[in-house]
């Protein structure tokens, strides 16, 4: 990729594979021959983590003459908008990488196809049963997988009762996955591997059940033959990319002079970590810096307990003081210092393994965080703190406290969850609340005003912390703290940590 400078094009070149010949310099095109690459991995939820990551990785195995057999093929089961960008500019797009060293753009091509299941049913189950479809992947977001907190399948779920009065024609990701395998044991053609690239705990295990589970509905022996011959691979994914907003996309094709209806802004840095388990052929992702490894474990221990927590608290505190994206945010110079100081407080708690440099990670973390560059929007972060708490910040306090420790820092962003719950910034503007149990969750934020007792209740989300004397009342100090403003908050908790940088 090549690194362009900003300026303003008079005439932008619509995206198409007809325009790749005449692309703006600095543009990198795909350089090779689109057609003549075989589509093995079908993609389910082509949202823009998808087109910068795996996508991008694909495009690179096909740029160095290795993805013949790799191909792409992209499909959706909501956004009909996604579909028709997609076919109008033959599956191409731009990924636009933003970072303090410049700006890399670069056209990706390896996605050959785009299905919407919803008008294209056949089509997908006849691409997922051709024997050429070797692997699954998937960025369906936690909503997609139907389980509850303990990873368990939630078989009340209202989409599970409909899938099942007609499985073959399916309309959820695992319902189309079940219907796929059960053509291909009946055909004799082995399964492809089904990876999940969700950042949801133990995404393989996650996908494993989901997929069991169904089949288990419609037939035992299928969901056996599943179980013993479908590979779901663990994976640590991590490339941070907002979503696009009109703005940006407007600004690319003044800047570029390309115009993408839908493009996607990235970071420079990428990483994609595989359990290196697979039952039909393995890409050779490693050739593009793809770690397989025998157990992901570590990674995303140490990615979601230092990034996504950082996120979670970046958004929430962020947010209230009336910052709205991540530069801003890291901008100011408290709540660099604070983000530093929760990842010191987290470090002590993560695996040291072969593989994992920590101190380089987290230096490099905390760069990327306050990438100038992104626009990263805290309502983003913000979202399914229901989901994201437990996942990212509680673990991290509850071992903390084992081990004899204060956790200020964590306990100041679940403070951050609690009042961002309420519904209003410090400024008085309403904040729109989004995830799963969100009515429930404002309620109980809602009661008792400085007090989380309320919310402490919910305990498939809390558990034993909430009968943690001493965690209760920090946590209520925290939040009853917060009144003065979060940034001040900040401040006093560096000064009392002696964390102050
Ligand atoms: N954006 C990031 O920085 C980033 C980084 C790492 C991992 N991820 C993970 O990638 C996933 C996708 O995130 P994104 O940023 O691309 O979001 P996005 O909203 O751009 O894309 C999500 C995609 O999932 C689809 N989807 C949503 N619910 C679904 C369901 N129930 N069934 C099938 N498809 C469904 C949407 O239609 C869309 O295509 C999430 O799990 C996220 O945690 C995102
Ligand atoms: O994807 P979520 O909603 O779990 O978390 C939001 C962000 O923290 C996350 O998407 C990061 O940007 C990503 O994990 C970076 O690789």
């Amino acid at each position: 990729m090549t690194s362009y400078d900003i300026s303003t094009a008079a005439d932008p070149v619509a995206l198409t594979a007809a325009a790749l010949v005449s692309l703006p310099e600095g543009v990198d095109a795909p350089g090779y021959d689109r057609a003549a690459l075989r589509s093995g991995v079908v993609h389910f939820g082509v949202g823009g983590f998808h087109r910068a990551h795996q996508a991008v990785y694909f495009d690179e195995l096909a740029r160095r003459g290795l993805a013949d057999g790799w191909g792409l093929t992209g499909v959706g089961l909501h956004r009909p908008e996604m579909g028709e960008v997609m076919r109008a500019q033959d599956c191409l797009y731009l990924v636009v990488a933003r970072g303090a060293h410049g700006t890399t753009a670069r056209v990706v091509g390896v996605m050959g196809t785009y299905l919407f299941a919803p008008d294209q049913r056949e089509a997908v189950l006849q691409t997922l049963s051709d024997p050429a479809t070797k692997l699954v992947t998937l960025t369906i977001t936690g909503s997609g997988y139907l389980l509850n907190p303990d990873g368990d399948f939630s078989d009340d779920d209202p989409l599970v009762a409909a899938e099942l009065e007609d499985p073959g024609r399916p309309d959820t990701v695992f319902g189309y996955l079940v219907e796929a395998l059960d053509r291909r044991r009946a055909a004799g053609v082995a399964p492809f591997t089904v990876l999940s690239c969700d950042n949801i705990p133990s995404n393989g295990t996650a996908a494993r059940t989901m997929v069991v589970s169904f089949a288990q509905l419609r037939d035992s022996e299928l969901a056996r033959w599943i179980e013993d011959n479908v590979a779901f691979p663990a994976s640590m994914v991590d490339r941070i990319t907002p979503e696009t907003t009109p703005e940006e996309r407007d600004r690319i094709v003044r800047s570029l002079g390309v115009d993408d209806r839908w493009p996607v802004i990235t970071e420079p840095f990428s990483q994609w970590v595989i359990e290196d388990v697979f039952c039909n052929d393995r890409p050779p992702l490693d050739e593009v810096g793809v770690q397989y490894v025998a157990d992901v474990a570590p990674y995303e221990l140490t990615k979601k307990r230092l990034l996504n927590a950082s996120h979670c608290a970046l958004g929430y505190l962020g947010y209230l003081a009336g910052h709205r994206t991540t530069a801003e945010v890291m901008a100011d110079p408290a709540y660099a210092a604070y983000i530093a100081a929760l990842i010191d407080e987290v470090t002590p708690l993560l695996p040291r393994v072969d593989g994992i440099d920590l101190s380089a990670y987290k230096k490099s973390l905390l760069e990327r965080l306050a990438n100038p560059e992104m626009a990263d929007q805290l309502s983003r972060l913000c979202r399914r703190g229901s989901t994201k708490v437990p996942s990212y910040l509680l673990p991290s306090i509850i071992e903390t406290r084992a081990a004899g420790r204060p956790a200020p820092m964590l306990t100041l962003a679940v403070a951050g969850w609690f009042r961002y719950l309420q519904g209003h910034d410090y400024a008085g503007e309403p904040i729109d609340v989004e995830g799963p149990r969100r009515d429930e969750f404002v309620a109980l934020a809602r009661q008792e005003d400085a007090d989380p007792r309320p919310l402490l209740t919910v305990r498939d989300v809390f558990g034993d912390l909430a009968d943690d004397a001493s965690f209760v009342r920090d946590l209520h100090v925290a939040s009853e703290a917060l009144r003065a403003g979060p940034r001040d908050t900040i401040e006093t908790w560096l000064a009392v940590s002696g964390g102050a940088r």
